[in-house]
């Protein structure tokens, strides 16, 4: 079966509903941050601060294009992936895309409440209004981007209602 490739902005849900999506499905699970942390032996943040966002996105389209379309997998990317070189091309190519569109003083909450301060572009540090402010300048900046996944979900889905969007776009066996 075709991959599935889950898409939006930090907080909005990928790594956790792609995990509990890629159970239901019967698929496999595959978190690119994990997954590039894994290889590179070092967290997102300290990837940024020690090479550069630009080398970051780099090895962001070095992993997305590794992956072998057709493989029955659910990638949650990372949330600047869709937006840089050609990666949005790709998946749409390769896959099925799926927007998580969660409002954005939904996102800033969960952001909050998470654990630790792994998101070097989203820094909890900052003041909660410089965060803010930066969420929605990043989604304006990125919205064109998401807009072209093949299925888009605004707000909260549970992964019965996300599993009955996939199958109605493509029949799941
Ligand atoms: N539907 C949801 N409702 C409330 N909190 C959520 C929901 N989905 C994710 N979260 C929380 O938001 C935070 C970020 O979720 P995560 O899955 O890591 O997002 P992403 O991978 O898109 O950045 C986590 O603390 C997670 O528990
Ligand atoms: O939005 C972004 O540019 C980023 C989102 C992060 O992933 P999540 O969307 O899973 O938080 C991670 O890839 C990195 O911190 C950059
Ligand atoms: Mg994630």
């Amino acid at each position: 079966m075709k991959n599935i490739y889950l898409i939006g902005m930090p907080s909005s849900g990928k790594s956790t509903l792609g995990k509990e999506l890629a159970r239901s499905l019967g698929f496999s699970f595959t978190d690119m941050d994990k997954l590039i942390e894994t290889r590179e032996q070092k967290t997102i943040s300290e990837i940024f601060s020690t090479y550069g966002e630009a080398h970051f996105r780099e090895l962001e389209r070095k992993t997305l294009h590794g992956f072998q379309p057709d493989q029955s997998m659910v990638i949650a990317t990372g949330g600047g992936v869709p937006c840089f070189f050609d990666n949005m091309d790709y998946m749409k190519k390769n896959g099925i895309s799926i927007f998580l569109n969660v409002e954005l003083d939904d996102l800033a909450k969960r952001l909050y409440k998470a654990q630790g301060n792994n998101r070097p572009l989203l820094d909890k540090s900052q003041s909660e209004e410089a965060v803010i402010a930066t969420i929605k300048k990043t989604f304006e900046e990125r919205l064109p981007f998401y807009k072209q996944a093949d299925i888009q979900v605004d707000g909260e889905i549970s992964v019965n209602q996300l599993l009955w969007l996939i199958e109605s776009y493509v029949p799941v066996q």
